[in-house]
């Protein structure tokens, strides 16, 4: 077995989207770059997680609108061609192969070690390789963990026999399910279940709370539930599961009891049921860390209990927004951090600075993509309250607007802006309909860029798109 030992500027485990990002920012900062993958390069974000789920989505949200077109409705009456969705799916996940996301490490001459990484002691990491070979990474500068998350299960008995699945098999599956039961009322719970109840999935969602979506505004969890009600998915909300088996063995179907004493058979069972850090073997405890703990980080992204400030911990694995695009950012910012610090520069650290994630905290965007979608950045009513704000929530019907109405007939959406009376600016916004997506970033740039409520009424949308409804917000606050 071989033993190599190589010196970087920089060495980054976790080749998943973010520790793309940190990598490439170091290396554009003129530092030698490493990054260590153990599995695919492009993480769970490329295929196991975003690319596939939304592939799956998109062909059912396109139908929902459709069917919302009289003239085109009836050509979309029938069933989705489920093998060719899960066709494309496996085109947007590169069948699962990642020598393209190679490629680009290649093309930002970013060096790449395959293995499992663990810390070995301050500045140093021991890989692994598939062979069983070992390799020893120096940084001189900086080491950035960015080993994202894992999918958590419940504690219950004999899960492992059951063969249930999570957030992977959900989006890599090559069959449609008979019946498929979900436990969990969060994103990834909403988005499968309408992905696989549109593919043809007889589904079951088991929610624990009283709603859907709980860390959003109430009414984008009712709005969904409503819709997907009306699509066919059975939801029991306040229950919990007592036990599940696989009754006569591994291939047969699933048997779960639950804590009312109800009995549901299915085919499959997904657990949505949340995240661990992906940190349980990775050497915390020779820095100090606890192994399996979410690693707390500052501003700059630097974790805060290690002496030095060598270690730097980005994406999921620290916990501050577990979404792709957040994550990035905070790539794109502690790459640029660990720069200056090497070239001795003094950073950029006030809020909104070059070096600080500060939209962390107050402006993080994110889009379910369910039908209807959820759009929404910043604080929602409840958080801005609890966060000590004299806040004002004001409410509009988005199907009263003329561009909603046109999208889809009988458009059924909602808008929510949460002003900070104090400031005059936006808190947070919430949009549920068809098609608010792509208007997220516009309450994103309000949002972050802290636009007085005044000059909002410069921002003039085109007629006739959704985008008026930022008007009727405006004069429905006005009065
Ligand atoms: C079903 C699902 C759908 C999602 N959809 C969206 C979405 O639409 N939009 C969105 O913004 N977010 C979405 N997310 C969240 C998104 O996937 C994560 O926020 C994102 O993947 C985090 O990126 P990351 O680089 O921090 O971690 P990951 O993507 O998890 O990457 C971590 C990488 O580190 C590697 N690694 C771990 N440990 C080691 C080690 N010891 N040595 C070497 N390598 C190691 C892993 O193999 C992996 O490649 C979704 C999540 C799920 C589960
Ligand atoms: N479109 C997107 O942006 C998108 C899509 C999917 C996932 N994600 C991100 O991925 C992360 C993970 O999503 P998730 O849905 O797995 O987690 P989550 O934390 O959003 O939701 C988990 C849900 O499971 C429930 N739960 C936890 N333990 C349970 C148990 N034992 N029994 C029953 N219910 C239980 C929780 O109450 C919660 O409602 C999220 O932070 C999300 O932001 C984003």
């Amino acid at each position: 077995m071989d033993d190599v030992s190589r010196n970087y500027d920089v060495v980054v485990i976790g080749a998943g989207p973010v520790g793309e990002n940190v990598a490439e920012r170091a290396r554009t900062g003129g530092l030698s770059t490493v990054i260590v993958e153990s599995e695919l390069v492009g993480g769970e974000c490329s295929y196991w997680a975003c690319m596939p789920s939304k592939a799956l989505l998109r062909p059912a949200l396109a139908r929902a609108d459709a069917r919302r077109l009289p003239g085109l409705a009836g050509a979309v009456a029938g069933p989705l061609d489920a093998p060719a969705v899960l066709a494309r799916r496996d085109v947007f996940t590169s069948n699962w192969k990642d020598d393209g996301q190679v490629g680009w490490l290649d093309s930002v001459d970013v060096d790449l070690v395959r293995g499992h990484g663990r810390l070995d002691g301050p500045r140093k990491v021991t890989v692994t390789t598939p062979d069983g070979d070992t390799v020893r990474l120096t940084a001189r500068h900086a080491v950035a963990v960015c080993t994202g998350t894992t999918a958590a299960l419940p504690p219950l008995a004999g899960l492992d026999n059951v063969r249930p699945w999570t957030s992977r098999e959900a989006t890599s599956a090559k069959e449609v399910p008979g019946r498929l039961l979900v436990v969990g009322g969060g994103v990834v719970a909403v988005e499968m279940a309408t992905a696989w109840q549109a593919l043809g999935s007889e589904v079951t969602m088991l929610v624990r709370g009283s709603g859907l979506l709980p860390r959003m505004e109430p009414f984008a969890g009712e709005m969904v539930a409503d819709s997907m009600r009306a699509a066919g998915v059975d939801i029991r909300f306040g229950v919990s599961m007592a036990s599940v088996t696989r009754e006569g063995g591994p291939e047969d179907q699933i048997r779960a009891v639950l804590d009312d004493g109800a009995t549901l058979t299915a085919d499959e069972i997904l657990f949505a049921t949340g995240r661990h850090p992906h940190t349980g073997d990775i050497g915390l405890e020779t820095v100090g860390l606890t192994p399996g703990d979410w690693l707390t980080v500052d501003d700059t992204l630097r974790v805060t209990d290690v002496e030095d400030g060598w270690l730097y911990a980005v994406g999921d694995v620290n916990h501050r927004a577990l979404l792709t695009h957040q994550g990035k950012y905070q790539g794109r910012i502690a790459g640029a951090a660990i720069a200056a610090r090497a070239r001795g520069e003094v950073l950029d650290d006030a809020p909104w600075g070059a070096h600080v994630a500060t939209a962390d905290t107050a402006a993080v965007p994110q889009v379910v993509f369910t039908d209807p979608e959820v759009a929404a950045v910043g604080l929602s009513l409840e958080e801005a309250e609890q966060a000590g704000r004299r806040v004002r929530a004001v409410d509009y019907d988005l199907g009263n607007v003329a561009g909603a109405a046109l999208y889809g007939d009988d458009y059924r959406g909602k808008a929510r802006m949460v002003v900070d009376l104090d400031a005059g600016v936006l808190a947070g916004v919430t949009f549920v309909g068809p098609g608010v997506g792509e208007l997220l970033y516009s309450a994103t740039v309000a949002v972050s860029a802290q636009v007085p409520v005044t000059r909002l009424w410069h921002a003039v949308p085109a007629y006739p798109t959704i985008s008026e409804i930022w008007l009727r917000l405006l004069e429905t606050f006005r009065g």
